[in-house]
């Protein structure tokens, strides 16, 4: 069976790969959907889809399943992204998500659809990731080797603290709840 999992994975973190392991007692073959694929060099999406390819590709080869990491650029219409996402991937039989909008667009669209626990949310959130980076603070022990090692050859926390630096809207969380005109 071919389950589909998909991630912003800004970076790839400790609680993806817990769930991947999880995932991986349940299908033989795994999707791996890099979202918002389109989007990069901002505070809450600093990495590109090829930086987060390299992160996923490299973190996974130790599970024993065969996967594929296929990037999912975003549409205005939630209403046909089901269809946008089944036309970018291999077939798949279930997917994976515990995310509410994500989970509500497959299974409107009849899609099998499996969530799992969140491991150790407190800290496993690609938020609190980025704001160690941020800060200088430990990131490090929150993500798989292999994602350290991406971040270090790419750059990644020069690049993150420029762009946070000159946006700002990092500890917002969500680049889209900013005011576009602050007085
Ligand atoms: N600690 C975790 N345990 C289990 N699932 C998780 C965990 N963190 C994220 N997920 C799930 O993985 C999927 C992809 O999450 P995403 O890439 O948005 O990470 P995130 O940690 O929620 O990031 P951000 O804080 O940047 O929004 C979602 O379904 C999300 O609910
Ligand atoms: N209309 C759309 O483009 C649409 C709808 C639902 C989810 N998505 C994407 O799917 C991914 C879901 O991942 P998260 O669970 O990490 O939020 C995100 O990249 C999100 O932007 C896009």
């Amino acid at each position: 069976m071919r389950g589909f999992y998909i991630g912003r994975f800004q970076p790839y973190h400790n609680g993806h790969h817990r769930m991947v392991e999880e995932i991986a007692t349940e299908v033989d073959e795994l999707v791996l959907g890099i979202g918002s694929a389109g989007d990069s060099h901002s505070p809450r999406n600093p990495f590109t889809a090829g930086e987060r390819i390299m992160m996923v590709n490299k973190a996974v080869s130790d599970f024993d399943i065969t996967t594929y990491a296929v990037p999912i650029e975003d549409l205005d219409r939630n209403s046909v992204w089901v269809s946008h996402v089944q036309s970018m991937s291999p077939a798949f039989e279930v997917a994976y998500s515990n995310n509410p909008l994500v989970i509500q667009l497959f299974k409107e669209a009849g899609v099998e659809v499996h969530q799992s626990p969140m491991f150790n949310r407190e800290v496993l959130e690609g938020t609190e990731v980025r704001q160690r980076m941020i800060e200088d603070r430990d990131w490090e022990s929150l993500v798989p080797d292999e994602v350290a090692d991406v971040v270090r050859e790419i750059d990644g926390i020069e690049r993150l603290q420029r762009v946070t630096a000159t946006d700002g809207s990092e500890r917002l969380g969500d680049d889209e709840d900013r005011d576009p005109n602050p007085c």
